[in-house]
């Protein structure tokens, strides 16, 4: 099945969480599942925070590239295009907030679902949730912002 970050380009797909292009990273695959977004991931032992339970920094991280691939693909639903279609959308992180909800226990399969809050001009907001073993873990929000071409400048 076609994941949303198999349409980004080779040359920006090195991101830490989300690049297929990164050998080191996460390389999360995101899939929309009608209204919602779907990234399926299992920690390893070294995504420990404290034994038994998964770090903070890697469900947030697991929340900012699902929210980035939902923003891809909610605009270019907007727009009537395929996802990946020229000219390419690349959306960025603006702003990142996530809440523990609980301890979110290691060792299983963890579901990120997400769903577009708000798409407006170049930002898109994403919220979404960490499920293990159905249980939501995590709550987080994305607002990502379409890259300007000055990006880095
Ligand atoms: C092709 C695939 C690429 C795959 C990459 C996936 C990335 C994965 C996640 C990441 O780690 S990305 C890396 C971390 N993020 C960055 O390094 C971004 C650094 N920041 C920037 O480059 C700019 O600040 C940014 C592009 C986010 C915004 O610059 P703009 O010049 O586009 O800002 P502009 O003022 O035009 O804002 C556009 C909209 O975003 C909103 N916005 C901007 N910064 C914001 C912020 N910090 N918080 C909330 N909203 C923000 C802003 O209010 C506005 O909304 P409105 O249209 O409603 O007014």
């Amino acid at each position: 099945m076609q994941a949303i970050q198999d349409s980004y380009p080779d040359n920006v797909a090195h991101c830490y969480g989300c690049g297929s292009q990164n050998a080191h990273g996460h390389r999360i695959r995101t899939f929309q599942e009608g209204e919602e977004t779907v990234t399926r991931f299992t920690p390893e032992a070294y995504h420990t925070a404290i034994p038994g339970f998964v770090y903070g920094g890697l469900l947030a991280s697991l929340i900012d590239c699902h929210g980035t691939a939902t923003a891809a693909a909610a605009r270019y639903r907007a727009e009537g295009r395929e996802i990946g279609s020229a000219p390419v959308l690349r959306f960025v992180t603006a702003s990142l907030s996530v809440s523990f909800l609980k301890p979110t226990p290691l060792g299983g399969e963890l579901e990120i679902r997400g769903r577009v809050k708000e798409l407006r001009g170049r930002k898109v907001i994403v919220e979404a949730s960490v499920f293990a073993d159905g249980v939501e873990t995590v709550r987080g929000e994305v607002v990502a912002a379409e890259m300007p071409a000055s990006f880095g400048n």
